[in-house]
Parts: C-alpha cells; sequence; structure tokens
C-alpha cells in the first residue's frame, strides 16, 4: 500500500484509447534523454530539472478536455495546466525520481495507453518497494506521500512480472498532467 496513491481501472474506456492515441501520434514528438516526448502547457527542462527552455505549445483539445474531467471529478482543485505525453518502447523506462517539488503542485495524474506496464514505488528511507500494475486506459493518481515522499519509476526492461509469469511489453504511451506552481 502506497499512502496516496489512487489507481482507476478503465478510466478512459477502449474507443477514448483508441481516440486518445490517434490524436497523440498525430502531433510531432521530439527526443529527450532516451525516450520521445510532447510537453504542453509549460516545458520542463531535464538539464536544469525546473520549468523552461522554449515555450511549450498551448494544451491540446483532447489535453483540455482530459484536465477538465479531472477537475470535475475533483482530482484536481484546478484544471492541470502541463501536459507531458511520455512513449517507452519495450526495454525504455524511466529511473526512480519525485515529479519536481518546486515546479508541480499537489496532485500528479498520469493516464496509460497501449501497453501495461509495472511501475514500481520505492520509499526512500524503509526502502519498501511496492509494484503497481498500470493496464492500458487506467488512471494513476499521485497526492500527499505517494507524490512527495515515495519514488516511482519504470523499470527499463521488456517484460513485467505478472500473476501467471512474465508479460511481454508493447510499446506504451503515457499522458501526465500536473499544475504548474
Ligand atoms: O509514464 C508514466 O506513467 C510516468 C511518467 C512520469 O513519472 C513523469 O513523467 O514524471
Ligand atoms: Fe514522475
Amino acid at each position: 500500500m502506497v499512502p496516496g496513491l489512487l489507481r482507476v481501472p478503465g478510466w478512459l474506456d477502449d474507443e477514448a484509447q483508441r481516440r486518445l492515441s490517434q490524436d497523440i501520434d498525430a502531433a510531432p514528438w521530439s527526443s529527450q534523454l532516451r525516450r520521445r516526448v510532447q510537453h504542453y502547457g509549460h516545458r520542463y527542462d531535464y538539464g536544469r530539472r525546473g520549468m523552461g527552455g522554449d515555450p511549450a505549445p498551448p494544451l491540446p483539445g483532447w489535453a483540455v478536455a482530459l484536465a477538465g474531467r479531472l477537475h470535475r471529478e475533483g482530482h484536481f482543485d484546478r484544471p492541470p495546466d502541463q501536459v507531458i505525453v511520455n512513449e517507452y518502447l519495450p526495454g525504455q523506462g524511466i529511473s526512480a525520481h519525485v515529479d519536481c517539488v518546486p515546479c508541480f503542485g499537489p496532485v500528479v495524474a498520469s493516464v496509460s495507453l497501449l501497453s501495461a506496464c509495472v511501475m514500481e514505488f520505492t520509499h526512500p528511507e524503509e526502502g519498501t518497494r511496492v509494484p503497481v500494475r498500470l493496464a492500458p486506459g487506467d488512471l494513476c493518481v499521485m497526492t500527499g506521500p505517494a507524490r512527495f515522499t515515495w519514488r516511482h519509476a519504470i523499470p527499463a526492461r521488456k517484460t513485467d512480472p505478472g500473476p501467471d509469469g512474465r508479460v511481454p511489453r508493447g510499446r506504451r504511451v503515457s499522458v501526465t498532467l500536473r499544475t504548474v506552481l
């Protein structure tokens, strides 16, 4: 159990996932670190570990719709205004981190598309490790300790442990929504 972590299975139905993936792939990707990304609203600068760099394009319609729904459902007290789209090919991941504390507000939400993966939460002092399986369409919301204390990571590997053995990964795209402070 990770306090402050909420997973909503099937938050987007199959048709909504399909449309969203199509809209995302119709927009240009840029390559940062080893993964491809898209930034909207505000740009996170990986080198400076803060906001900055070139201006980011405004939130496209699909992102405004997701932000509005997250606000209406009570996950955010105002619609999130920064969106990052991450693409992970099998074997790619994201190292353990806490999302920039001075940059972003107390809620981080992400939606998974196309392929499942296991996200690992670790407690920095106790060393507790909690694997969380994220399936396409799932919403993951981090607040409180899950947002500020625990680190989250996606191990860079091609398969994840599942209930019946290893589960091969496909191409995964995630949409992360945050509020810039
Ligand atoms: O891909 C994900 O679900 C998480 C992405 C993430 O942790 C981040 O962009 O800070
Ligand atoms: Fe993150």
